[in-house]
């Protein structure tokens, strides 16, 4: 990265100062005011220099205090919530919704994203999705990964090496050796955590560092110019950006991105975005949120998980807004389908992708039947997207990739997108009420147990290190969890009749949960077996889980919480 652009201003020597933090002989070279607080690996220290981390640490002192704005803001759009006001259209931007304007022209390197893969920034992984046919790789630090220090660490190694080209894996087990394919490599995007999340191993001036600005940081200054000249055709490098809530949040991530072009020296607009609309808030922001990246934007997606789980958020204090069984809530109910097709008429009126969003079905192994049934939904989904006028979708897994690139290629022939050819006018009138329209359905004491049992397992993942699994043939993660323990601790705040079995109804309450909460755990003994449940990891899981259901406020983001048990500070200590 040039020096002597802003971002590297030295001051009086003091950075030459910076201290070297000791680790048994071996040190980060970190600079003034920044503390490594995560073990020391020889393979961190790569991506760990001082340089790096002076890059981060500007952005971190530079931006912080416009993020901790923005998520006081956050809280008082949830009191007004809280209080009874639902959220809408903000008349003070009704200019920004009706300009003419458009983003700036999508670079030709990502023109064709009609099928994205996504998944953690684990080695093995990201050689596997580059090499899977799809067109775009999501590597991600955000609802599939488990922010442990290695997780991360090891995630922005694999990624350096992925940009680079000289990422391989060997299975010394299965004799296996992974490298990239000479062609037909997927394009990267790295999505970033939330901005909510903190990173408790970096701290800066004495607080930890902002998750997003550790993550986007340290990809950026290792990779940008590599990126460009190896992947992106002279753009990038490309992201996805996660669980906004309000444009205010968008100009963040825009001055970030000026910020870290300007100290490169990079044009603007080199790097490129697209931004996740999966939070209800955010649904009537979309504009909004273009026009604050549009010199960086290449479009939005539907995170519809996030999006579910945000719903149940948004109106926790609105009994009659209740969720019926998680199963039910696809995206026929009227409120997807709406926010589906707004966001596909607003991305293509100005100009950038609307991108389709997660089916939870994986392959099925040793089940034809049941594989071709998961194959079929799939299908099904992607079906609706491409002709509803997405751009392209996202798969979970490689055996998905075959599936939802024939179903895009018949459809937009030898098109890379449809901006132009499906405006969605007709979306244009959908209204306040359309978009958070009440979901239809049932609720049943099948849809509890079935929420408790996924809910817990995946937190018991999460907190072993891992952040996506396969549970009861489907793709589970922080966002699809996320679903779970809302909707169960909405229906218990609100005494919900759970009656949707055909049988007479049981009111939600502590004692059916209570009950339930312990069958579900002899379930998850029997089904996960006696030695793995024995490790304890399960019922830690399972308080874990109890006690964000039953907690009389609710809390945030189940990962938020979860975090603390995942830190590890060096010398230890528990944050
Ligand atoms: C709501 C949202 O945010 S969605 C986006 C975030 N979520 C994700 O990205 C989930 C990504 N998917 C996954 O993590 C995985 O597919 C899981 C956990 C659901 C299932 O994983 P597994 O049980 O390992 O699947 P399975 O055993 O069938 O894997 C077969 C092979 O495919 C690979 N594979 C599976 N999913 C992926 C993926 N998403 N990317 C790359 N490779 C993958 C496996 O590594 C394995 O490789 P190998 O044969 O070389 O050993
Ligand atoms: O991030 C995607 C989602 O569906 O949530
Ligand atoms: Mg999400």
């Amino acid at each position: 990265m040039e020096r002597g652009s802003n971002v590297y201003v030295v001051e009086g020597g003091e950075r030459d100062r910076g201290r070297k933090m000791e680790r048994g002989g071996d040190v980060y070279d970190s600079p003034q005011g920044v503390e490594i607080r995560g073990r020391y690996d020889h393979e961190f220290a790569r991506i760990l220099s001082r340089e790096a981390l002076e890059f981060v640490a500007d952005l971190e002192r530079e931006f912080r205090p416009r993020v901790k704005y923005a998520m006081a803001c956050r809280k008082e759009a949830q009191a007004r919530y809280d209080g009874g006001e639902l959220p809408g259209f903000e008349p003070g931007s009704k200019w920004v919704r009706q300009g003419g304007w458009v983003c700036a022209p999508v670079p030709p390197a990502v023109a064709d994203r009609r099928v994205e893969i996504t998944g953690p920034v684990e080695r093995k992984m990201i050689i596997n999705a580059l090499n899977s046919g799809a067109k775009v790789f999501m590597a991600d630090f955000e609802d599939s990964l488990s922010p442990t220090w290695d997780n991360l660490m090891k995630g922005q190694v694999n990624l350096k090496d992925a940009v680079d080209g000289s990422i391989n894996f060997v299975d010394s087990d299965r004799k296996r050796e992974y490298k990239l394919n000479k062609e037909n490599i997927a394009m990267l995007f790295v999505r970033p955590r939330g901005w909510h999340l903190p990173e408790a191993h970096i701290v800066i001036d004495g607080q930890p560092t902002t998750g997003c600005l550790v993550d986007f940081g340290l990809y950026f200054y290792h990779n940008y110019a590599a990126f460009r000249s190896l992947r992106g055709a002279g753009f990038g490098p490309f992201f996805y950006l996660p669980k906004m809530e309000h444009s205010r949040e968008a100009a963040i991530w825009n001055a970030v991105f000026e910020r870290a072009e300007d100290a490169a020296r990079i044009p603007r607009g080199s790097i490129r975005a697209t931004v996740l609309i999966e939070t209800l808030p955010a649904v009537f922001q979309m504009d909004e949120i273009l026009y604050e990246l549009r010199d960086h934007s290449v479009g939005l997606n539907c995170g519809r998980w996030d999006y579910i789980f945000s719903y149940v958020k948004t109106f926790r204090a609105h009994p009659d807004r209740l969720l019926p069984d998680r199963v039910q809530v696809g995206m026929a109910q009227h409120f997807m389908k709406s926010y589906s097709d707004l966001l596909i008429h607003t991305c293509h009126k100005r100009g950038v992708h609307a991108m389709g969003g997660m089916a939870a079905q994986i392959p099925i192994k040793n089940d034809p039947a049941g594989n071709q049934a998961a194959l079929d939904l799939v299908h099904k989904d992607k079906l609706r997207e491409v002709r509803a006028g997405h751009d392209g979708t996202w798969v979970a897994h490689p055996g998905l990739v075959q599936v939802a690139i024939e179903v895009f290629n018949s459809h937009m022939a030898n098109q890379p997108n449809q901006i132009q050819s499906s405006k969605r006018l007709d979306a244009a009138n959908l209204t306040d009420e359309d978009l958070i329209q009440r979901p239809r359905g049932s609720r049943s004491l099948e849809g509890l147990r079935l929420n408790t049992r996924v809910g817990i397992q995946y937190i018991a993942a999460w907190l072993n290190g891992t952040g996506s699994v396969p549970l009861y043939n489907l793709m589970e993660d922080a966002a699809t969890a996320e679903i779970s323990r809302a909707q169960v601790w909405q229906w218990m705040k609100h005494g919900a009749v759970l009656d949707g079995d055909g049988v007479k109804g049981v009111r939600m309450g502590l004692e059916l949960f209570g009950r339930v909460l312990d069958e579900e755990m002899i379930r998850i003994e029997r089904e996960v077996g006696i030695e793995a449940f024995r490790k304890g990891i399960y019922r830690v899981a399972g308080k874990m889980f109890a006690q964000q259901c039953t907690s009389p406020v609710l809390h945030e983001f189940l990962t938020l919480d979860a975090y603390k048990h995942i830190v590890q500070l060096h010398p230890s200590s528990r944050i």
